[in-house]
């Protein structure tokens, strides 16, 4: 029984894997990701110039999952680029993900242009989506804008790129986005970032749990699942066969990545889960997955990947 996947026509030993912003902020974080069950790992999203972030608390966990302004608290495309290429060096049999997001088109175009001249052989992630910039909009849900940025990504990078998108709730808007995506010669799409924007209190204290953004912030975990669920399905069911799925959001078991790659992912992140567990979560998720493929009598991903029944 394995749990193997290929993503944008790359062999990975696991479909599991962080996702950025979760134990990928500097050298000592991936290293615990590099050396745990998780087929391979995704820096925190790296923009022109290293930030420090929002204000803490930040970041705070539920028992239903977790509420996050960070910011965009990173190190830098360079200090991602350089660790990357110190692991392609290391552990060559692996491919790794480098998350980046500009903060206009001339920065992803740069973003792109640092990453096409260095010795990066990995797969880019581009983010789309990140809800906590105070006084920047969620590009995913400006759709001229996708289209704009997407045009001259491809017109100026040539390895293998795919988008991390919002959550989307209307099917009128699942169809819009397709659109616009099945133009492009994306690797992946990845769905979901977190949800925009929610808030979560301490009636007792009748305080907000996180300081930036009078305590908004991109809710994940539980609460994300069936939105996750319906997004990966969603864009399964409208992309071309060659845009294929990395499904996000609410995986905590095995039950969960299932569920995910029943609705049509080809890999899996874990977010909140991972913040709560650690890097071992993967041994954990692994087992659970593959004991079920076992009782359902299923030994490779694809003997169910995008099988969702319905009851029409
Ligand atoms: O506040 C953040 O850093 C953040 N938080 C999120 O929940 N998603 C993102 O894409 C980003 Cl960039």
């Amino acid at each position: 029984i394995s749990t193997k996947t290929t993503l944008a026509g790359i062999h990975f030993d696991n479909c599991l894997m962080n996702a950025a912003g979760v134990y990928c902020y500097d050298a000592s974080e991936l290293n615990q990701i590099q050396n745990s069950m998780a087929g391979t790992f995704v820096t925190k999203t790296g923009t022109v110039t290293p930030r420090t972030g929002n204000q803490v608390p930040r970041y705070r966990a539920t028992h239903l999952g977790s509420i996050n302004s960070m910011g965009l608290p990173n190190k830098g495309l360079q200090y991602y680029m350089d660790y990357i290429s110190q692991q392609q060096k290391a552990v060559p049999h692996k491919t790794y993900f480098q998350s980046i997001a500009g903060f206009n088109l001339a920065e992803d175009e740069y973003l792109l242009a640092q990453i096409q001249a260095s010795d990066f052989t990995g797969v880019v992630e581009l983010n789309l989506s990140c809800p906590n910039v105070p006084g920047k909009p969620q590009i995913g849900y400006d759709f001229e804008t996708v289209e704009k940025i997407l045009t001259r990504v491809f017109e100026v990078y040539r390895g293998p790129l795919g988008i991390k998108l919002p959550p989307y709730f209307d099917i009128v808007h699942f169809d819009q986005m397709a659109t616009i995506l099945n133009q492009f010669p994306l690797a992946f799409v990845n769905s979901v970032n977190s949800i925009g924007n929610g808030l979560i209190i301490d009636s007792l204290s009748e305080r907000v749990t996180i300081k930036p953004k009078h305590g908004f912030g991109g809710i994940g975990g539980d609460y994300l699942k069936p939105t996750a669920l319906a997004n990966v399905h969603a864009f399964y069911q409208r992309l071309k066969p060659s845009i294929q799925i990395i499904g996000t959001g609410g995986i905590k078991s095995g039950q969960d990545a299932f569920e995910h790659i029943l609705c049509g992912a080809s890999m899996v992140q874990v977010g909140t889960a991972l913040h709560a567990e650690g890097p071992q979560i993967f041994a954990r998720l692994t087992a659970e997955l593959k004991t079920i493929m076992y009782q359902k009598g299923y030994t490779t991903l694809t003997d169910f990947r995008g099988k969702l029944n319905y009851l029409d």
